[in-house]
């Protein structure tokens, strides 16, 4: 089941038991790149009680390589989308236009930083085959790089509504 995973391109959905769910989950996120892509979501039939985490663990060995003072390579997508999606999820809940749209704009910046900026973690540049230290960002390195692009966007969309104001 889990090749069949990795040979698709989704589109459907398994019900699993805990242990295999969290087993194949990893393996799949780990086939499609890094574990540190894949947001768990968990949310109630009512919509009305939400749980999101990065489904990877503590990263320990990154974790002990930090208190060496040594980079880190951990990529903290999943751990940004775990925000963002319960960001969105209390906007929802509370009808706050503005908090919705900032954690689209969140996940757009992180998505741009990789896709249009090409900074990316090691993990990610060692699919692509980029071996080169040039090739990929630290865990803070990657950090700034996101909060960079995102002050950019949210400079520019105050601008835009300052456009519509005077209109
Ligand atoms: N959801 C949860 O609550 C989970 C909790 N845990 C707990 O976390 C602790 C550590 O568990 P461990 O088995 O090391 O599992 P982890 O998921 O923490 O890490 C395993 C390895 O996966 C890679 N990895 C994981 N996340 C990232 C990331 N964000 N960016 C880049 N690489 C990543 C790293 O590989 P490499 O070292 O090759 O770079 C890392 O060493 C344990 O206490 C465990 O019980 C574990 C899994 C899930
Ligand atoms: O502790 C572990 O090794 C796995 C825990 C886990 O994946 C989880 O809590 O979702």
């Amino acid at each position: 089941m889990v090749a069949q995973m990795l040979k698709s391109k989704g589109g459907f959905i398994i019900a699993m038991k805990n242990y295999d769910g969290d087993v194949q989950s990893d393996i799949v996120a780990q086939g499609f790149g890094s574990l540190g892509l894949m947001t768990s979501i968990l949310i109630t039939p009512d919509g009305k009680t939400f749980e999101s985490e990065a489904a990877h663990g503590t990263v320990t060995r990154h974790f002990r390589k930090h208190q060496r003072g040594e980079e880190t390579s951990t990529n903290s997508i999943a751990s940004i989308f775990a925000w963002t999606r319960a960001i969105i999820q209390r906007g929802k809940l509370d009808n706050t236009d503005d908090v919705i749209k900032f954690g689209n704009l969140l996940e757009k910046a992180t998505l741009d930083t990789v896709q249009v900026g090409g900074k990316m973690t090691k993990d990610l540049a060692l699919m692509l085959g980029k071996t080169n230290r040039s090739s990929y960002v630290t865990t803070e390195e990657f950090i700034d790089e996101v909060a960079k692009r995102l002050q950019n966007m949210t400079l520019s969309s105050n601008e835009d509504k300052k456009g519509v104001c005077k209109l």
